[in-house]
Parts: structure tokens; sequence; C-alpha cells
């Protein structure tokens, strides 16, 4: 065993040689200089006693029934002084020990004595009982050893000599004075200290010792981790482990050799090993069982909703069938689950729902996932849809049909003018502000063939119509005015063409125009790739004029043999199927639809299902309203006899009893009545923390009546699509028909409700009654204006209008028909007064017939400035004749004012 030399421990120690060379020889050891060498666990204790100013404890082991071994190493150095430690219990022995030893030692032994006697007196009285125990720590390390298994001993003995060895090449690592300082605890403790440390290794070797047997029953074989190769090792246990006081300085001590041995120390110190193991047992226990548990260790990201799932599994039905749009509650019942769970998943998702919601198919997805049932959707109204299950039925007998166009174009290019012509009757005069704003379908002959007309409007606002006309449309004819050229109406009409895959032809309109320019329009349509046939394309373009009639033949013949190409054919002798083009609710006739028979042929007396709605067929009008008994193939007419106004687009198809279409319609109505009422209830929790962020938002609430249900889809159409960032337009409520009092009751309960009245007129009364509950109603028979105001009053620019008052109504109760002047209608007037060359318009069924002014007033037999209210007068309107008794008129002034909500 190599020598240690006293400046070796002066470096390590970070202190004079000298300085060692006293302490070592304070101790006993026959040192002199820097150079002197002494056994390496004379080092250790010199090192110990530097730092500790306590004598060696070291001495104890050598006392104890240590090993020989180790006895005899540090036998010279270390025994003397603490054999006079016992000495002192043991007079006699400490005798013999004074004669044996040297003077020089002796001379020590007293200056250590002193010490020795302070650290009993100091450990007496503070540490009572627990302090006999010492003794036997400082004299008897070895209990340990006995308590712990003999492989624990046996390491003693190994790591005894093996550290010493060790720490000569390693020695003291790091060392830090002041941190060994915690580990006494209180700075007045010197020596009990090491007692107290012996009693706590006691302590802490007993817990370990016990939780290592513990483990070692539950683990055979534990693996050793890289990580715990290294562990930290308190000086406690490394002194505990050597039996010898090394380092208080040091920090960590590495060890290699025995990592297993520190790791089972360290375990149950450590709060960080255990806290992985103890819960998970805990977490299946109960709840998911040994099963789930397996699971569990097999994948830990297996998540719980997985685990959930599986269990469910196997206690729900595995197929479901659930319809499409199924409900939450229905869904719960078809899964087997609680309607309050559905929620909760879905809610979770951030979609708030009731129990009554329809579920979308994504969430029905998610919810299957979610509850591990395999889920078949299938669509209800599949089982109601007749118009698959007519179409399913192949036609035995198809004859030839006549082809139904449609004339498309921009706002002011002749649509209507162009098909006044071909039909050679005047359409465009009677409408309000001359544009045109229903659908009409009309049928024309030429040279002995049919041909069906569908006139749609060209506003941008009838989109919708425009794209319904051309699905139920063989050829689409595009009006380009020859003096204005391709419009953005007109791209959007040949894509509509397009899109539905319909023929088309172009008429350019105008040509009569001084300043018409057809090759203009021809090379832009060309630009477009509609490359005209003579210019080497596939498009057939027919210059005609509206105004002249040139080109109409033209044009009707391209139409017809375009019509043949394509073959048109249906078969009259089966059930009809026809298309709504418009709808509206008349007075005196309930519910009509302008239809065109798409195939079959449609009688009265049929039964009908048109959507949600149904009923048999009274009336059937055609295109010049007069009653006919049947509709055949590519036919329009006006059906009169459904129970409501069905959407304009539905599909009408007869069948053979009233009980089926009752039930059918009545089934498709309530289905698609709850999945209306559904929606509205649908608020996603995104859409619902936005309405809160948007608190500045003021919606404008408006109800819209329309006499038309296109004009109404139009409106609502264009409403909706009006917003700033401010004001939204909110639709409370829309219908087809008059403004009634319920629409006031309903204004009245929302704060700032707006009625929108198109070609609709509210009667006194109702006026009255808006007036005394605040409603505001407006009134429109253009569309343009309609929506101009609407955006004016969301934009805050409602800037001074010409808004007109009306000033008076009067009631038709009687008409005469004068040659050559005119019908003269007889009223009494309702309400206000009635003023000669008021404007005036006339009101039938709550519908606005015509506006124009009042041409004539009379009392009597004498012209009269105006009537007022009880009073009878005589009136003629201005260009207009057809009154009739219960017509109302209307007379207003036009005012130029501020307009407010
Ligand atoms: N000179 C001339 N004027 C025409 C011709 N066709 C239509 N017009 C005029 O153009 C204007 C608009 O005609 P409409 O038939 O109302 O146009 P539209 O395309 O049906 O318009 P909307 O109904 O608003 O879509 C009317 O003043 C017509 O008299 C034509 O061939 N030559």
């Amino acid at each position: 065993m190599g020598k240690v030399r006293i400046h070796e421990i002066a470096d390590e120690l970070g202190i004079k040689s000298k300085e060692v060379v006293e302490k070592a020889r304070e101790m006993g050891l026959d040192v002199k200089t820097a150079s002197s060498g002494v056994s390496p666990e004379d080092a250790q204790n010199i090192v110990n006693y530097v730092m500790t100013g306590t004598l060696p404890a070291s001495a104890a082991p050598k006392k104890s029934p240590a090993p020989e071994k180790e006895k005899e190493a540090v036998e010279q150095a270390v025994e003397k002084p603490t054999a006079e430690k016992v000495s002192k219990t043991e007079p006699e022995k400490a005798e013999e020990a004074k004669a044996e030893a040297p003077k020089e030692k002796r001379a020590v032994e007293k200056e250590e004595k002193q010490p020795e006697t302070k650290v009993a007196a100091e450990k007496m009285p503070e540490e009572k009982a627990e302090e006999k125990a010492e003794p036997e720590t400082e004299t008897k390390p070895e209990p340990k050893p006995e308590e712990r298994p003999v492989k624990e001993s046996e390491k003693k003995e190994t790591l005894g000599q093996a550290s010493v060895k060790r720490r000569r090449g390693i020695f003291i690592v790091k060392k830090k004075r002041p941190k060994v300082e915690p580990v006494t605890e209180t700075p007045t403790i010197k020596k009990s200290e090491i007692g107290k440390e012996n009693r706590v290794i006691a302590a802490v070797d007993e817990s370990i010792a016990a939780k290592r047997a513990k483990k070692k029953a539950k683990k055979a074989a534990p693996a050793p981790g890289s990580k715990e190769s290294g562990v930290k090792l308190s000086l406690l246990e490394d002194r505990d482990i050597g039996g010898i006081s090394v380092d208080y300085a040091t920090e960590e001590v590495v060890l290699p050799d025995f990592s297993e041995e520190l790791r089972s120390m360290e375990e149950p110190k450590s709060p960080t090993t255990l806290k992985p193991e103890q819960p998970r047992p805990k977490q299946p226990i109960g709840r998911r069982g040994p099963q789930s548990r397996g699971k569990r260790s097999v994948s830990r990201t297996t998540p719980k909703k997985r685990q959930r799932r599986m269990e469910k599994t196997e206690a729900t039905p595995t197929v479901v069938k659930i319809p499409e749009d199924c409900r939450v509650y229905e869904f719960a019942e078809k899964v087997g689950h609680s309607t309050g769970e559905v929620i909760k998943i879905l809610f979770g998702l951030g979609k708030m729902v009731t129990k009554n919601d329809f579920l979308e198919k994504d969430e029905i997805e998610i919810l299957a996932d979610e509850f591990g049932v395999e889920v078949e959707t299938i669509n209800p109204l599949d089982e109601l849809d007749y118009v698959a299950a007519y179409d399913a039925i192949p036609d035995e007998y198809l004859e030839e049909r006549p082809p139904v166009i449609t004339i498309m174009g921009h706002v002011d290019h002749g649509k209507t003018s162009l098909l006044d012509k071909i039909r050679e009757t005047k359409v465009a005069e009677r409408e309000a502000g001359g544009i045109t704003q229903h659908v009409g379908a009309y049928q024309v002959e030429k040279d002995g063939k049919k041909i069906t007309f569908i006139d749609t409007p060209g506003h941008e606002a009838f989109t919708e119509m425009r794209a319904r006309g051309a699905q139920a449309t063989d050829i689409v004819i595009i009006v380009v005015a020859a003096d204005d050229g391709v419009k953005p109406q007109t791209i959007e009409a040949l894509n509509h063409a397009k899109a539905a895959e319909v023929p088309m032809v172009i008429a350019i309109n105008k040509i009569d125009k001084p300043d018409a320019n057809p090759d203009m329009v021809k090379s832009q349509l060309a630009e477009l790739g509609y490359m005209p046939v003579d210019w080497g394309g596939e498009y057939e373009f027919v210059e005609v004029s509206a105004k002249t009639g040139q080109g109409i033949d033209d044009l009707l013949e391209t139409i017809l043999l375009q019509a043949e190409i394509m073959e048109l054919k249906a078969n009259p002798k089966r059930n009809a199927k026809a298309v709504v083009i418009e709808s509206s609710l008349e007075k005196g006739r309930g519910p009509v639809a302008t239809v065109i028979v798409k195939n079959g042929t449609l009688h009265v007396g049929d039964h009908v299902i048109c959507g949600r709605t149904f009923g048999r067929v009274r009336t059937i009008l055609n295109d010049l309203g007069k009653q006919i008994k049947e509709l055949g193939p590519s036919d329009p007419g006006v059906v009169v006899g459904l129970n409501e106004v069905p959407d304009a687009g539905e599909i009408m198809v007869a069948m053979d009893s009233d009980k089926q279409v009752r039930e059918l319609a009545q089934k498709r109505a309530e289905y698609l009545r709850q999945k209306e009422l559904s929606k509205s209830t649908k608020v996603t929790l995104d859409e619902l923390g936005n309405l809160i962020a948007e608190g500045k938002i003021k919606s404008l609430p408006v109800i819209v009546k329309a006499d038309v249900q296109g004009s109404l889809e139009a409106i609502k159409g264009s409403l909706e699509k009006l917003k700033n960032e401010e004001v939204k337009i909110n639709i409370i409520h829309s219908g087809v028909g008059g403004i009634t009092e319920s629409d006031v009751a309903l204004a009245n309960a929302d704060e700032n409700a707006v009625i929108l009245g198109f070609n609709v007129r509210p009667t006194a009364a109702i006026k009255q009654k808006a007036k005394q509950l605040g409603v505001e109603i407006k009134t429109y028979s253009i569309i343009y204006d309609l929506i101009d105001d609407v955006k004016a009053l969301l934009s805050g620019l409602m800037s001074p209008v010409i808004s007109e008052e009306g000033i008076g109504q009067a009631e038709v109760r009687e008409t005469f028909s004068v040659a050559k002047v005119g019908t003269i209608a007889g009223c009494i007037v309702t309400d206000g007064v009635i003023k000669r060359n008021a404007k005036a318009r006339l009101i039938r069924d709550g519908v606005v017939i015509y506006d124009t002014r009042i041409s004539s007033l009379k009392r009597f037999k004498e012209d009269a400035k105006e009537v007022g209210k009880g009073y009878e007068c005589g009136l003629m309107l201005e260009n207009f004749n057809d009154i009739k008794v219960g017509d109302v008129i209307e007379a207003y002034e036009e005012k130029e004012e501020k307009a407010t909500l």
C-alpha cells in the first residue's frame, strides 16, 4: 500500500502543508515535513480531523471486531488514540496502554483526551438514551452489517479496502467545506455529529434494508439502468459504507462499482422513482379492470377514450342504422346511451346542441367513434323521395315533346321584349318599373310545332331563379344587346347554361339600333370561348330585333332545329311530373303554382305532391289564363289546388290517391320542419363566442312579405348578403302574401323590426295598427329600391329620399264601363282622403296590380279635388281600366324626407 504525502493532503484540503503536519502530529502520527508519508487511511483521518476538528471516528472500526486486515492496516497510527478513549471507561486497560505506548504518543494522547471527554460530556445530557447507542456505533459500526444481509457486510470489507485504494487516485473529488455544514445540522455540533450521523445512517439503513427486502421479494433482478450507475451518494452513506469518515466536503463521489448497492439505497429516498409506479396500478383498478391494465402496459399511448370505447363496444350493438339527420335523442336511443352523454361529448367538441337538434353526418361519425359503434347512415328522405321513385319507373310510350326554352341575359337587353314579340303580346308594358320580376312561362307555335318559353329576370338577385330556369330547360337563349355587348349577367347566364349542360343559342338583340354592333358581341363571346358557327365555332348566333321583329323567325327555326337534334321525348300516358317555376298565394284561389310538365300528363282532379305540399288539381290555367283540362309534356300552366304555396323549383308528381300524397307530404313537411327548427337552435361554441365578442353588432330584424315565392326568395337572398361590419340583417319572418296583423305583432315584439313588403300593401286597419304600435312598414314595387333602401339603412347612409306617404284608401263598390272613356270605379273612401291627380295604386287581394295616378275624381257628378273618409266617389285611373269590385285604390304622395327606422 503506497503512502500519501502530507503536501498531497494539504493540496486536496487547500491548506498549508505545515498545518497538515501539525494536525497529523496532534493525531499522534509520526510526520515531520510536507513530504512525509502516511498510510491512505491515516490520510483520511487527517482530512477528517482538519475538516471537522474532531478526532477521527475511524478509530472505532479499528476497535470493533473488524476484519484483521483492516486492523493491521491502521494499527500503528490510529488504534492508540482510540484505545485511549476506551481507556477512560476502562482504566485498567488504559494503564496498560499507557505503559506500552511511547512517550511521545502519550503526550499527544493527553491533548486528545480533552476533546474526547468533552464530547462525552456534551453528548450525555443532550442526547440521553439515544446517545447510549452512540458508543456502540462509534466503537461498533458493525451492528449495521449484522442487520443487513450478509452480502452487505461482505461488501463493506472490500469497500474498506477498495475505497482506500481508489481514494488514493480519486481521493476526495469535489470539495466545498461550507456545503458540508448542513449535514451537521447544527454548527455547534462537532464530534457529536458523528454519532448523529451514524444514528441517521442506522435509521436509513433500517428502512433501506426493510424496503430492499420488500423490493427484492418483488423484483427478482432489478435492471441496472444507465442513469443509476452514476448515483449521487451522500456523505453519510459513503461513510457508512466505508466505515470511515471520509469527505465532509464532498458533494458527490462516484463509485461505479457500487451502483447496485447505491441504487437500492437511493430508491427509497427518491420520490420520483416511486411516483410513476404508484398511480399506474391505481388507474385501472375498479374502472377498467385487469384487461385494460394489460392494454395500458402494452401501449402507453392508448388513450383513455379508446379503452372506454372498447368496453362499451361490448355493451352496445356493433352496427346501427341511423338516419343521416337523426336527432340527438334518437341517436342516443339507437346506440344505447343517455342523451346527456351525447350532448356532453358534442359539448366537448364545441357543439352546443339540445336533445331535439339534428346531428350532422360528421357529428354522427364522431359520436359513433366515441361510443365504439359502427354506424350506417341512411337517408330518411330516400323513403320519401317520390321523384326518385317516379324516375325509377321506365317510360314506355315515348313521344316527341316541345322544347322548353329559357331566355337569359343582362338587364334591359330585351328578354321580355323578345318574348313579347314572339308571343305577339306586350308583357313588358305592364311591369312595374319595366323590369321583369317574375318567371313567366309561355308557349308559342311555329310551323305547327310548340315551343315553351320561360322568361327569367335579369337582375342579379334572381341568380337562383335563373339557375333553376336553366335546369328546367332544354335550350337557353342568351340575349345580348348589340349596342351594349357582353355584361356581367350575360356571363352569369352563360355560366348557368354551361353548368346545366344545356345547349345555347345567342340572340344578338336590338340590331335595329343605329349603334348596334353585332360583330363586337360576337368577338366578345368568341373571346370567352363561345365561337359563332359562321366563324367556325359551334354556337348559333342569331341577329334579332325585338322591336321590329327582324330575325325572330330565324331564331325560332334555330331553336326547333336544335330541338330536333336533341330528340326530346316524353311519355304523355303516365302520371305527370312537373317543375314549379313560380308560386304564389292568390286570394280566392289559394296557393297557385306555375309549372312546366316534364313528363306525363297532368289532369284536373289529379292527386299531386309537391315537396311538402300536396293537393288535388282543382283548376289548370294555361299561359293565357284560360282554364284547361290537362297539361301535356313541356306544357306550361298554372295549377290551383295545393294545400300550401310550394317552393319554386320543387317537383310536382301526380299520384293515384289522396292518402298517398297526403301522408307523404305530411311526413316530408314534418321532417323538414323539424330540421329547420333544429337549425335555428344549433349554435357552435365558436359561434357563440363570436356573437359575444361581436357585442357591438346590431342586427336589423326584418319581416319580408312578397307577392310571389320567387321574388321573396330573391329578396331574402339579397338581404342575407347585405351586411356591413356593424349591422346584420336578421330575417325574423318571411312569407308570400299580404302584410297581416300577425306580421305587425311579430315586428312589434322585436325592437326596431321593420316590415318590408314587395308588391304587397297593408290594409288600412293593419296600417293603423302598425302606426299605433310604432311598427314601420316599408313597401316596394321595385326590387332595386327595396335592396338599395336596406343597404342605405345598414350603412347609415339613409340620405333624404323620396318617400311616399299614403294619403287615403278607397274601396271599389261598383264599376261602370263607359265606351271610349274607360272604367269608372264607384268607391267609398275608407281611410284618409282621395285626391285628384294623386298617385295611386290598385290593390287586389293585398297585391299591387297597377301603379298609376287618379286621373278623374267626382263626387256625384261634380268634379272634386278631394274626397274624405266615409264619402262615396267616382274615380278613374290613368291608363288602367281593369278595375274590379273589391279592389282597393290607395292614393299616396311622394315626399322628400329623411328616412328613419
Ligand atoms: N330599339 C330596340 N329596343 C329594344 C329592343 N328590345 C328591347 N328594347 C328596349 O329595351 C328596353 C328593355 O327591354 P326589356 O324587354 O324590358 O328588357 P329585359 O331584358 O326583359 O329587362 P329585365 O326584365 O329588366 O330583365 C325596353 O325599353 C325595350 O323597349 C330592340 O330590339 N330594339
